[in-house]
């Protein structure tokens, strides 16, 4: 259990969000502590990707609050909405690269637009970020040119650009054959780490979590159902968590999407 005493870069307390009348959040409480790693995983569209968004500023908490680094996100003002956002480094979801940029211009990209920083400082700052994620000699190449792994540590090295408290991944790993996915899921621990940053990603891979995060959160039906340390989870009879680690088709997280019974559905069922 992440308790009040840890020092605490995020705060949700019964967080409750609609789009419209659609209540997708019903009371989430989370809490993720300064300095550490953190996956939200669950079934599609549960409402994780929101729960970045509300994080993020991008979207607003019909109750509740969300707390970044102490201050409650809701009640910023546009100014201060926009000083905390520099302080975060967001990759959504397949976070595609400018096409028409270089490597080396993505990573600049966020540099140019949020610093008057000298070109030399920029170029620095952009070749470090880039040595980071093992990538410096393909500064000079476009995006066209990158392999789908590569494409996605560019991504993360313009994320990082401006040295964020708070890193947010929104599924890093979609796509990505199983070593560039091991390599993305080293990266995220090594750069939040060397960073001294916060990470939180939204994720469906388990297996890769596991390695390399400090702490998971399950949410479903509009809360978090489980949550826990690896250590815990791989202990758990919870089924929920079962589901997740034994990657069991069906369960609580259900495989049919709600429907009528199928034989009242079918024609010649009990309804013809
Ligand atoms: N702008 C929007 N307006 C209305 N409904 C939305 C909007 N964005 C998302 N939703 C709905 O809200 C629910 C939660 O969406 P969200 O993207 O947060 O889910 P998710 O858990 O990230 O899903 P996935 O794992 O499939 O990416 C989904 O049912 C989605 O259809």
């Amino acid at each position: 259990m992440v308790s009040e005493t840890d020092n605490l870069l995020v705060s949700l307390k019964d967080v409750r969000f609609a789009y419209g009348e659609r209540e997708i959040l019903r009371g989430v409480n989370l809490k993720v502590p300064r300095g550490k790693v953190v996956a939200i995983m669950g079934g599609s569209g549960c409402g994780k990707t929101t729960l970045l968004r509300l994080i993020g500023g991008q979207l607003r908490a019909t109750a509740g609050t969300v707390e970044v680094a102490g201050r409650n996100v809701s009640a910023l003002n546009t100014a201060e909405l926009y000083e905390m956002r520099r302080r975060m480094g967001m990759l959504f979801q397949f976070g595609a690269l400018f096409t028409d940029m270089s490597v080396f211009d993505n990573v600049a990209f966020p540099l140019r637009e949020h610093t008057d920083l000298p070109f030399g400082l920029i170029r620095d700052m952009v070749l470090m970020k880039l040595n980071a994620v093992g990538l410096r000699g393909a500064a000079d190449l476009m995006p066209a040119e990158l392999s789908g792994g590569m494409a996605r540590r560019v991504a993360l090295a313009r994320a990082i650009a401006l040295d964020p408290m708070l890193i947010m991944y929104d599924e890093p790993f979609a796509g990505l054959d199983p070593i560039s996915l091991g390599v993305i899921g080293q990266l995220i621990r090594k750069l939040n780490d060397a960073l001294g940053a916060t990470t939180i990603m939204v994720t469906h891979d388990i297996m890769e979590s596991l390695q390399i995060v400090d702490y998971i959160y399950f949410v479903s039906e509009g809360g978090i159902v489980a949550e826990g340390t690896p250590d815990e989870l791989r202990a758990s009879k919870d089924p929920w968590v079962y589901q997740f680690i034994h990657a069991e088709p069906d369960g609580p997280v259900p495989f049919h999407y709600p429907a009528d019974a199928l034989d009242e559905s079918l024609i010649g069922g009990r309804a013809a």
